[in-house]
């Protein structure tokens, strides 16, 4: 098989690139500076030289509180970006595996969200990532969606934040009224490799089982790391940023699981094995 990946740099292009099995495939690695999703002059004539069976499409604007103010950027690359993927992934006949958020939800319901339910985003950010998702099924056929949350991996995130903060504080105060599913790259590298093997194309969520507020996430990382400091839960309204996070944010897999493709595993089994294997990034910066 043939695979690409866009946005190859980021926390989940480099998931994907350790999953997919380097003897029996080959595989293409592009970010922006080889390949920009934007350019769809670029992004054409790369594509038609290689043919690719499957494209997984991991870039993205991801910066939340930017986006609020670089509207047309990203619009550009969360919608059109995706849009130049899905047009050629049609023309070529080739699978596009498409990533999007739990931000395409108010969050403002205490209820676990499934695919169906009506989005209603909040966000710049949450709606061009939305608006992303419209362009991909209308100019694809063969496209598999997958709606993610609260990322960590190779890559700035929330784990490597914390560790980073505890080295240079004694207390830290950690939002405690947000809550989410914490989800590891490679479970979601996995479970997209897994459905890009398929012919189910449609809409999918895809995070970690069990859901936490950032204050439980953040303790549950200096316990398992053997960190002791003082953790004090604040609320959003204590800790305001320019884009408004959605409270409560849970994803249900409901799809995948009816499919019986749900690989996922409970989130504090995945952090403890991410703390383990994060090892070389740890030695470097605690
Ligand atoms: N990080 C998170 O917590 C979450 C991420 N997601 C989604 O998951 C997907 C993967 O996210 P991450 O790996 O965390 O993102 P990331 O920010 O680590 O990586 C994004 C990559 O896209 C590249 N990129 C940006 N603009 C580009 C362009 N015009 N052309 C080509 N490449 C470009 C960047 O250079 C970067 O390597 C994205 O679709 C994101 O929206 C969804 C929910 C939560």
């Amino acid at each position: 098989m043939k695979y690409l990946i866009t946005g190859a740099n980021g926390q989940l292009g480099r998931a994907l690139q350790k999953e997919i099995n380097k003897s029996d495939n080959e595989i293409y690695l592009y970010d922006v500076d080889t390949m920009d999703i934007t350019d769809y002059e670029q992004v054409k004539n790369i594509i038609l030289d290689i043919i690719p069976d499957v494209i997984f499409n991991c870039a993205a604007h991801t910066n939340v509180d930017k986006c609020e103010e670089d509207i047309d950027n990203a619009y550009k690359i969360n919608a059109i970006g995706a849009q130049n993927l899905a047009m050629i992934a049609e023309h070529i006949d080739s699978k596009l595996v498409h990533f999007s958020t739990d931000y395409v939800f108010s969050g403002e319901d205490e209820i676990p969200r499934i695919e169906s339910d009506f989005a209603n985003p909040k966000t710049v950010y949450g709606k061009s990532k939305l608006y992303g998702e419209e362009l991909v099924k209308q100019f694809c056929s063969k496209y598999f969606i997958i709606r993610t949350a609260w990322l960590y991996g190779d890559g700035n995130n929330f784990v490597r934040t914390m560790l980073n903060l505890s080295k240079q504080n004694d207390k830290l105060t950690v939002v405690g009224d947000q809550f989410g599913s914490p989800t590891y790259t490679k479970d979601l590298a996995k479970a997209a490799l897994n459905l890009s093997k398929t012919k189910y194309y449609g809409l999918y969520h895809g995070t970690c089982q069990g859901n936490c507020s950032w204050y439980d996430f953040a303790c549950k990382i200096f316990e398992l790391m053997n960190i002791d400091i003082e953790v004090e839960k604040v609320t959003s309204e204590q800790f305001l940023r320019p884009a408004k996070r959605p409270a409560y944010s849970i994803l249900d897999n409901f799809m995948l699981r009816l499919r019986g493709l749900d690989t996922f595993r409970h989130w504090e089994e995945s952090l403890k094995e991410y703390l383990q294997e994060d090892r070389q990034w740890q030695n470097l910066n605690l």
